[in-house]
């Protein structure tokens, strides 16, 4: 079905209620963007903050008048008659289809490859990760998660025990266990990464050895030789006492997920329980890493 969308500049003040007013008028979705690149990092639980310039973009059947719905906005006083928007017919298109078209294989580091499950292996001989995401974060295209990738293919990986904390679509469990590791714990809060990482385990021909847990069913007792988390800021600082219990004296860390401007706060955060090496970066990101004391 072709659709047709009306754009509106407005600001964090009006987007709600513009929000509501046109899908009462009968549109089928809201989209609000940035209006001019003002990034929004970890808003704290429960807040949805929104850009002083906000574009707003609602979208319609094709069919819809719009020109009737914007005279009718043209009377809503904090718009205005001369109020600014633009109307745009959008290409019917399979979108799920379009994601899948822009994933290809990718690189990270000497040996490992991130292949898309309906993508040909481009190099059979290296270690080649059959991924799909599914509804779950890590595909290798995000900086955090290639940081993760480049540090696990650097490592001897060879009979050591992994545990990937936040583990989305289990890219990193899975490739720890295609470069050699004996085992891989996953965990995540997110049940559908649980179902992804487990999917992807078995596309691997992993799937028994590998272990995935919600964070209240882990075993107490859990240790490994090596723990990355690709999770933000906010929870590696409050997860330290529990991340550092879980690694064996001597073990690696890799924690990612953090902007470079947080890197050296949380560094010195675990200095506590590590010895840190300098950030790597990579766009705005930085990774973490360091050997358990
Ligand atoms: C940025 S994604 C990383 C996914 C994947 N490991 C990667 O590197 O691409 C972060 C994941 O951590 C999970 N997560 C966030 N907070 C968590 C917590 N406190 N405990 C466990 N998992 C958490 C999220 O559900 C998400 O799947």
């Amino acid at each position: 079905m072709p659709w047709i969308q009306l754009k509106i500049d407005t600001d964090n003040q009006h987007a709600d209620a513009l929000s509501d007013l046109l899908m009462e008028k009968g549109s089928l979705s809201i989209t609000l963007e940035d209006g001019k690149d003002t990034p929004i990092y970890e808003p704290t639980l429960g807040e949805t903050p929104l850009w002083n310039h906000t574009v707003l973009t609602a979208l319609f059947e094709a069919d819809r008048d719009l020109a009737v719905v914007v005279e009718q906005l043209k009377l809503v006083p904090y718009l205005g008659s001369d109020f600014s928007y633009k109307i745009e017919q959008v290409e019917d298109k399979d979108w799920e289809r379009e994601w899948m078209d822009n994933f290809h294989p990718i690189q990270f580091g000497k040996r490992l490859w991130i292949c898309p499950s309906w993508r040909e292996v481009p190099v059979p001989e290296a270690v080649n990760v059959i991924l799909d995401p599914g509804l779950a974060f890590g595909t290798g295209t995000h900086p955090t998660t290639a940081l993760c990738l480049e540090w696990l293919d650097g490592l001897e990986l060879t009979n050591k025990e992994v545990i990937d904390f936040g583990c989305g679509s289990g890219i990193l469990a899975v490739a720890a266990l295609k470069l050699g590791a004996k085992e891989v714990t996953g965990i995540d809060i997110d049940y559908q990464a649980i179902e992804a990482s487990k999917a992807n385990a078995e596309r691997n021909d992993v799937l028994d050895k590998i272990s995935l847990y919600l964070p209240e069913d882990q075993p107490k007792d859990l240790k490994a030789d090596i723990l990355v988390a690709n999770i933000l800021a906010g929870p590696l600082r409050e997860l330290a006492p529990l991340i550092a219990e879980k690694v064996k004296s001597g073990g690696h860390l890799a924690l990612s997920g953090l902007l470079k401007e947080q890197a050296n706060e949380i560094a010195e955060f675990y200095t506590e329980w590590f010895d840190m090496d300098e950030p790597a970066h990579k766009e705005d990101w930085s990774r973490l890493t360091g050997i358990r004391k």
